[in-house]
C-alpha cells in the first residue's frame, strides 16, 4: 500500500490568526483537503495557541466523523498534562509525541530516548490505554530504535527536517535519505511502523517513499499550503477581479 498523507492544518490556523476572523476556516481547509483524497488530518497545538487552537480541535474530530469516517486525526505535541487532557477530551487516532520546548518556532529533533525514556513509558502506557496509536518524533539513527521501541510505542515519525533543507544540496539530501532509510529498516526490523514529516514537499517525497517502501503515513503542512497558495492563486484573483466588476 502507498504511503498515506497527513495534512497538517497549523499553517492554515497560524493565516487565520493573524486577524480576529473565521477564515481561512480551519475545519473548512479540512475539508476540502480529505475531500481530495487526503487520509488524515494532523494538528500541533501548542501552548501559547498561536498556530491550531485548542477550540480547533473538537470541530476537526466532528468533521471526521460525520462526513469522513475513514480518515484519521492525529494530534501532535510535548505531552504535558494540559496535552494529555486534550488528546483524552479530542480522541484522535494517533497521537504523536514531539520533544519540542514552547519556544521553539518548530519542531526541529527528535527524542533522546536515553534521556527521555523514564518520562515517555507511562505517558506512552497511558496513552495506550486510552486506546490511542503513539507515534513518538524521532532523529534518523538507526541506534536509537530500540529505545523507542521499548518504552512501548507503536510507531516513530522520521524527523526529515534536514533531508527538507538539503533541497539544493543533492549530495547531502541523498546522505540524509540513506539516514532515514537505515532509521526506517531498523525500526521495522523491531515491528516499529514508520511514520515521516517536516518540511516534506512534492519534489522530495518520491526518492522519500522509494527508500522507504513501508512508510506508513507523511503529515504535511508547510509546503503542501505554499503549493495551496501557489497553484490556487491565479484562479483566485480572477474571482476577485470578477467582484471587481472585470
Ligand atoms: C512534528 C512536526 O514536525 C510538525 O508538527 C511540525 O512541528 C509542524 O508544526 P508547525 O507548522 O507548527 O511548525
Ligand atoms: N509531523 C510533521 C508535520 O505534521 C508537518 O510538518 P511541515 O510539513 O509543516 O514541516
Amino acid at each position: 500500500m502507498p504511503t498515506k498523507l497527513s495534512v497538517n492544518l497549523n499553517a492554515i490556523a497560524m493565516l487565520r490568526n493573524r486577524r480576529d476572523l473565521p477564515w481561512p476556516s480551519v475545519t473548512g481547509i479540512g475539508r476540502i483537503a480529505l475531500a481530495a483524497g487526503a487520509h488524515g488530518l494532523t494538528v500541533h497545538p501548542r501552548p501559547d495557541q498561536r498556530h491550531t487552537r485548542y477550540s480547533d480541535l473538537p470541530a476537526i474530530r466532528a468533521l471526521i466523523d460525520d462526513e469522513f469516517p475513514q480518515a484519521e486525526f492525529n494530534i501532535e505535541g510535548y505531552p504535558t498534562e494540559e496535552f494529555l487532557d486534550l488528546v483524552e477530551k479530542n480522541q484522535p487516532e494517533q497521537v504523536t509525541l514531539v520533544p519540542d520546548d514552547p519556544s521553539q518556532a518548530t519542531s526541529d529533533h527528535g527524542w533522546n530516548f536515553e534521556e527521555a525514556g523514564e518520562f515517555l513509558e507511562p505517558v506512552v502506557r497511558r496513552l495506550k490505554k486510552g486506546g490511542f496509536r503513539v507515534s513518538l518524533f524521532s532523529d534518523p539513527d538507526p541506534q536509537a530504535v530500540p529505545a523507542a521501541k521499548k518504552v512501548g510505542a507503536d510507531r516513530i515519525e522520521l524527523y526529515t527536517g534536514p533531508y527538507g533543507g538539503f533541497h539544493s544540496n543533492p549530495e547531502k539530501a541523498a546522505s540524509e535519505l540513506e539516514r532515514l532509510g537505515k532509521t526506517a529498516d531498523a525500526a521495522m526490523a523491531i515491528g516499529l511502523e514508520v511514520n515521516a514529516g517536516h518540511d516534506l514537499v512534492v519534489d522530495n517525497l518520491p526518492p522519500l517513499v522509494k527508500r522507504i517502501p513501508a512508510l506508513a503515513e507523511v503529515s504535511i503542512g508547510h509546503g503542501l499550503t505554499a503549493d495551496a497558495l501557489e497553484y490556487g492563486m491565479a484562479g483566485t484573483v480572477r474571482r476577485f477581479l470578477k467582484a471587481c466588476g472585470w
